[in-house]
């Protein structure tokens, strides 16, 4: 159960998340650079105002010198969004850290992404990008799945324990705290640049419970 949707979150690690390079070498470290400051300009401006100049000079570098680690601009959006994905993982092992009980588990878990929504360049330039991505030209990952299943595994988890009303079903309600996440943390960024998105998903995640406790 929960084990393979953790196992789909983690699997996503292991195709996407660089591993500790054999050498921490200044290129591993320039890459960083790149990625964070790219995810700042396309989270801020979008994938279409964004040139590879823009992005060599806010590093100091070289569009060469870019390019030589990101051979694309689609490339580097590629690179975003998979480091967005990529953030996931590490928040599972975290938060199952706190062996909580699985519905608790899956709301921890969308409780961290609000403040990564709102505190990481990264996740909030991979963001960006996946609603920009009908005009990449670039195979992005699918989003929204990877959410969905191990929200629907943990409250599945959840339901087997007596957590949830017995009319719940586990997969409606992933796919429903997908979607209210997902548009939760819009509107915050559209409004506010994201600064209220714990109070909007505190309020939209109590209304949930409401709906989703025995
Ligand atoms: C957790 C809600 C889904 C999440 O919200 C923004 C976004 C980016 O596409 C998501 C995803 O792809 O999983």
């Amino acid at each position: 159960a929960a084990g393979t949707a953790s196992v789909a979150f983690n699997a996503r690690k292991i195709t996407t998340a660089r591993g500790p390079e054999p050498r921490q070498d200044r290129s591993a470290r320039t890459k960083a650079v790149i990625l964070d400051v790219a995810s700042e300009l396309f989270a801020t401006r979008g994938f279409r105002h964004t040139s590879v100049k823009d992005i060599a000079e806010a590093v100091e570098m070289t569009k060469g010198a870019v390019y030589f680690h990101y051979p694309t601009k689609e490339a580097l959006a590629v690179a975003v969004v998979e480091g967005h994905y990529a953030y996931w993982p590490r928040l599972l092992e975290e938060v199952q850290r706190r062996e909580l009980p699985p519905l608790e588990t899956a709301l921890a878990m969308l409780d961290g992404a609000a403040l990564a929504f709102r505190d990481n360049v990264v996740v909030r330039g991979g963001a960006r990008l996946q609603i920009e991505r009908p005009h990449i030209d670039a195979e992005l990952p699918t989003p929204y799945v990877d959410w969905t299943e191990l929200l629907r595994s943990l409250l599945s988890d959840a339901y087997g324990k007596g957590q949830l009303a017995s009319d719940v079903d586990p997969g409606a309600a992933a796919r429903s705290l997908v979607s209210a996440f997902f548009g939760v943390q819009h509107v915050s960024d559209v409004l506010h640049g994201r600064a209220d998105i714990t109070d909007r998903w505190a309020e939209t995640r109590d209304l949930f419970l409401r709906a989703l406790r025995p």
